[in-house]
């Protein structure tokens, strides 16, 4: 499974340019192919929402083009019904394709199969297929009645009247309705049956028919009268409103990185109703501020969000980011009437609350609602996505506590948004990490500690990690080449750090590590793949603010590949046999320099040949050769490199 890891944030703070809305995207594309008259459409959402409804029009006989590489498409409308009668559509796991497509060619006379993804099989229709059967059209649902796929045979439409639809499992029913009824060019009430959800949805179905020529007279949300003898015309132009779906994520993350991040492409005059996030976010104690065509936000006085009881069923899909937000809140925090999440790309409440729970929230699930306590501490975590963008986006926001967070299958966002974590990437900012990596004895134990002191930073020694599990194997019996048997205590070492000193069960074996005994039994135990495995995440865990130096063999390329300054320090094999000659003369134990050497000299080969995470200088890491360099120097070298954000070359 392909996964992508974010590792713990210090802040968030930026613009973002949001890519277009899905929403507006798909129903201006079916608005522009049943209209007369060509239409521009300026930039257009670029996700495979978007691409199954263009594959789905060019199928249907409606003229499209892309302006070279850009967001803008052209339209040659068809002036009403489909003028191809018979297609077999695949349209994925896009609802706002598969919805008002079912509507619109159960009205155009032909035979049609639509099918899409598994899930897509699963999420109902038969409201839908209802309503258009009272209008005489003739759909069989192939596989079980009420779920796609679906079979639409040419039928003797009879339109006019009243027809009924329920309006409490998805509104797209009546948005597909309303966007199909105007090809019978005869008025048509549509009555909505039990309460209407997500109705902003609506809202932006009703606006955008209206710029293309029909309008609905509307009678609160029960009654909608969809005129005869319209047709739809195109506008000429129309421009596509930044996702404000998408853009919760980042106004998210400046609630709780701090901020100020802006979002450009939805604002005040957005017809969508998910900016109404952004008053959510206001109520949390977010300071919000808003234009036009973008919004700003920033971390509360105080920073700490406000735990929140609120009704969001007028913003279903950025609900699911207040989810995630009640992990940031000042206490236990209510979603309610949030039904709609069961029927989505997969079932949203039942998957919210396990991936949650995975990172220490208490969570209670309810059929509409989902309450979430926050732990005392983030647990890292490796996020299932259950192939549902909207997850593997508002989880990446987990990152901002402090916690590195995996995401698995990150690909699912390109449902909606195929540049979202490069986007993330732009505003978040990483705990910083410098990596020094190098052979025994160099210095680099010395030099990072003294970097790390200097900067205020965290310090990892790796390689006592593998002394310690030397350690504790050689005192349990078991054989250092014994993987599995070595692995379990890795994976359970119990082991600390105190005030420089480092503890094995409560023991100080601080010197005890450094031992020559230790340091062949750690450079043995450090070619087992199973025990580098079980060490992984225990060193990940050093990353926190304000940042971290750690030093070992694999810093840069294994454990913090992202680091942002790799140093590669070293020294001739004769320079360290010497220093760790005076080492241990100078802690009064026995040395010998030609052992020494010689030792020296074949773990450096044991740690260079070894399979797993050899050592290694890697092409992006900063040589430090400190034969001719004392500590000082060293130390000042890299601080150097530090300050000038790691630039400099060695
Ligand atoms: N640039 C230097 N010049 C002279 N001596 C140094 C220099 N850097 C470190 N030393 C000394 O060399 C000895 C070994 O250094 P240190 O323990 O930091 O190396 P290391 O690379 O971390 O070793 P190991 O990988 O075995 O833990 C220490 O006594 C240290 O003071
Ligand atoms: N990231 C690391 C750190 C250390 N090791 C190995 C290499 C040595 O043989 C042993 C002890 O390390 P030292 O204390 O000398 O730095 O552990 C490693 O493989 N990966």
């Amino acid at each position: 499974m392909e996964f992508l890891d974010l590792p713990p944030m210090l802040g968030a703070a930026g613009r973002i340019r949001l890519p277009g809305s899905k929403s507006i995207s798909n129903r201006v594309l079916l608005l522009a192919a049943l209209a007369e008259g060509e239409t521009e459409i300026r930039d257009l959402l670029l996700s495979d929402d978007v691409e199954r409804m263009l594959e789905a029009l060019r199928a249907l006989g409606v003229a499209w083009k892309r302006d070279g590489d850009s967001l803008d498409y052209r339209v040659r409308g068809v002036g009403g019904p489909f003028p191809v009668k018979a297609a077999e559509l695949f349209l994925g796991n896009a609802g706002t394709a598969f919805r008002p497509l079912t509507a619109a060619l159960a009205l155009s006379g032909g035979e049609y199969r639509l099918s899409g993804v598994a899930r897509m099989h699963e999420r109902p229709i038969g409201d839908l297929v209802d309503a258009l059967r009272q209008l005489g059209a003739d759909i069989t649902c192939t596989a079980s009645e009420g779920y796609p796929p679906l079979h639409l045979r040419p039928a003797t439409i009879c339109p006019g009247g009243v027809v009924k639809v329920r309006g409490d499992v998805s509104s797209q029913f009546l948005t597909a309705l309303l966007m199909a009824l105007p090809l019978t060019g005869v008025e048509t009430t549509l009555e909505v049956v039990g309460e209407l959800i997500s109705k902003p949805y609506v809202r932006i179905t009703l606006e955008l028919m209206a710029r293309f020529g029909v309008e609905v007279e509307q009678h609160g949300w029960t009654r909608f009268v969809v005129p005869g003898g319209a047709c739809y015309r195109s506008p000429g132009t129309v421009f596509v409103e930044g996702d404000a779906s998408s853009a919760s994520y980042f106004l998210a993350a400046g609630a709780i990185g701090g901020g100020p991040l802006r979002v450009e492409g939805v604002g005040r005059s957005s017809i969508q109703g998910d900016v109404r996030f952004a008053e959510a976010l206001g109520q949390l104690g977010a300071k919000i501020t808003m234009g036009d065509n973008w919004i700003e936000a920033a971390a509360p006085d105080g920073g700490v969000l406000k735990a929140f009881d609120l009704d969001l069923n007028h913003i279903p899909d950025a609900a699911m980011t207040l989810a995630v937000l009640a992990l940031f809140a000042d206490g236990p925090c209510r979603l309610r009437n949030i039904a709609s999440w069961r029927v989505k790309e997969t079932d949203r409440i039942a998957a919210m609350a396990t991936e949650l729970r995975k990172l220490g929230a208490e969570v209670e699930e309810g059929a509409d609602y989902l309450t979430v306590s926050r732990p005392a501490r983030l647990r890292p975590a490796a996020i299932d996505t259950y192939d549902d963008h909207r997850i593997a986006m508002c989880f990446s926001l987990v990152s901002l506590g402090a916690c590195r967070v995996r995401i698995n299958d990150p690909r699912c966002v390109n449902k909606t948004f195929p540049g979202y974590f490069d986007a993330f990437a732009q505003v978040a900012r990483p705990v910083p990490v410098l990596a020094i990596d190098g052979p025994s004895a160099s210095g680099k134990g010395t030099v990072a500690a003294r970097v790390a002191a200097a900067l205020g930073w965290h310090y990892l020694d790796s390689g006592s990690l593998y002394r310690l599990v030397a350690l504790a194997a050689m005192r349990a019996g078991v054989p250092l080449d014994d993987e599995r048997g070595v692995a379990a205590l890795a994976a359970a070492l119990p082991a600390s750090f105190e005030d420089g000193r480092v503890l094995l069960s409560g023991e100080d074996v601080t010197d005890g590590i450094r031992s020559e005994a230790c340091s062949v039994g750690a450079s043995k135990v450090a070619v087992l793949a199973a025990v580098r495995a079980a060490l992984f995440d225990r060193q990940r865990d050093y990353r926190a603010a304000p940042g971290l130096v750690a030093e070992g063999r694999d810093m840069g390329s294994v454990v913090f590949p992202d680091a942002g300054i790799k140093v590669f320090l070293t020294a001739s094999a004769e320079a360290r046999a010497e220093r760790r000659y005076k080492q241990l003369i100078e802690k009064g134990s026995a040395a010998n320099m030609e052992s020494l050497l010689k030792d020296l000299q074949e773990r450096d080969a044991r740690d260079a040949a070894r399979p797993v995470a050899p050592l290694l200088k890697l092409p992006d890491a900063v040589l430090l050769d400190t034969t001719e360099r004392n500590v000082e120097q060293a130390v000042a070298f890299v601080l150097d490199l530090v300050r000038a954000g790691g630039e400099a070359a060695g």
